[in-house]
């Protein structure tokens, strides 16, 4: 039905299908990415260095030629309506232009005519202010600390009021005081409306950030999924059963469990698939008692984002994981 296409395209932000890259080298850091971002939501593309990341971006936005797929922006061909497509875009690279005796003010009207924008001194005005720097628009870039560059990177990439940003790397080798409150901008550019694509290899930037999560492994989307699905569906829970006494061996009667020590002997880690209708704790438990090991207390946590990108990167097999993320 028609008004069923109409809405896909509208809710489907940008929209890549079949994407290769071969480059000139004859390395394919692309095969085969197909992938959709949904209109305003925060798009988290995980992956570890030279999985394909930048690549991505840079053909998104123009910067790359692809070797053959289609990408469409906003609902524009990237390379057939380029101007169209790459006006719906903001980009902030991972490298910060550091080097400009420009002011601030002047720099981001710039980056505004560039897209053949006209000049609109109220938008530049809103974005300086929401990005904390209109106390600082007259000051020449060169003179800025490095969080403030980097805002001004961001002020830069929404000088034409794009609809999709794209962050790539935005916290790397930045404290965390500054990554927080990079978060927080990014936050708020989503109220505002804007659909926010960013990558990173910090996990936890993913974890606090994002809904979705994408994660690229050698040129390949291996996983896309909500971000709570996702740590739902792969994440296994670990139970601490912190013990009254230390514990230099497993007895015998325990081995066959998934158990570590830890802690220095004090501590028993015990993993299991929080999914399964059974989690053995209440074995455990038994065993234990039937040992005569004595407990002071139990723990249990969920695994995070980290522990599950780490098993998918670097042990998990693609054909496993759609198993997983059917
Ligand atoms: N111009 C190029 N010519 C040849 N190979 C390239 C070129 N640019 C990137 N590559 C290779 O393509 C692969 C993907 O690189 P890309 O920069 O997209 O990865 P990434 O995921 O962004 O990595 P990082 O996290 O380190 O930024 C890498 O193996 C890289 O060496």
């Amino acid at each position: 039905m028609k008004w069923q296409v109409e809405e896909s395209e509208v809710s489907a932000v940008i929209s890549v299908q079949g994407l290769n890259k071969v480059y000139d080298s004859g390395f394919q850091a692309l095969k085969g990415v197909d992938l959709e971002i949904q209109s305003g939501e925060i798009f988290a593309l995980l992956g570890p260095n030279g999985a394909g990341k930048t690549t991505l971006i840079s053909i998104i936005c123009g910067i790359v030629n692809p070797t053959s797929g289609t990408v469409l922006a906003d609902g524009h061909d990237i390379i057939k309506a380029y101007r169209e497509a790459r006006s719906a875009i903001g980009l902030v690279p991972q490298e910060l232009a550091t080097d400009s005796f420009e002011t601030v003010w002047a720099t981001v009207s710039f980056s505004r005519g560039l897209f053949g924008k006209p000049r609109n001194d109220a938008h530049i005005e809103k974005v300086l202010k929401s990005l904390s720097l209109w106390d600082k628009k007259d000051n020449k870039i060169m003179m800025l600390s490095g969080g403030m560059k980097r805002r001004v990177m961001i002020a830069k990439a929404l000088s034409h009021e794009p609809k999709i940003l794209f962050l790539d790397e935005p916290t790397a080798g930045v404290d965390v005081e500054l990554r927080r409150e990079m978060w927080e901008m990014v936050r708020q550019l989503r109220e505002q409306g804007v659909t926010i694509i960013l990558t990173t290899h910090y996990i936890e930037e993913a974890e606090e950030m994002a809904d979705r999560v994408g994660i690229i492994r050698k040129g390949e989307i291996i996983l896309v999924d909500r971000k709570e699905r996702l740590m739902q569906q792969l994440g296994r829970k670990q139970l601490t059963v912190h013990l009254a006494e230390p514990m230099q061996i497993l007895p015998a009667e325990l081995q066959g469990l998934s158990l570590e020590l830890a802690d220095e002997g004090y501590s028993l880690v015990y993993t299991y698939d929080a999914n399964q209708e059974s989690t053995g704790i209440a074995e455990l438990l038994r065993q234990l008692n039937d040992v005569g090991i004595e407990f002071k207390d139990l723990h249990s946590r969920q695994s995070s984002l980290e522990d599950i990108f780490v098993d998918l990167v670097h042990n998990g097999q693609p054909s496993q994981l759609e198993e997983v993320a059917g």
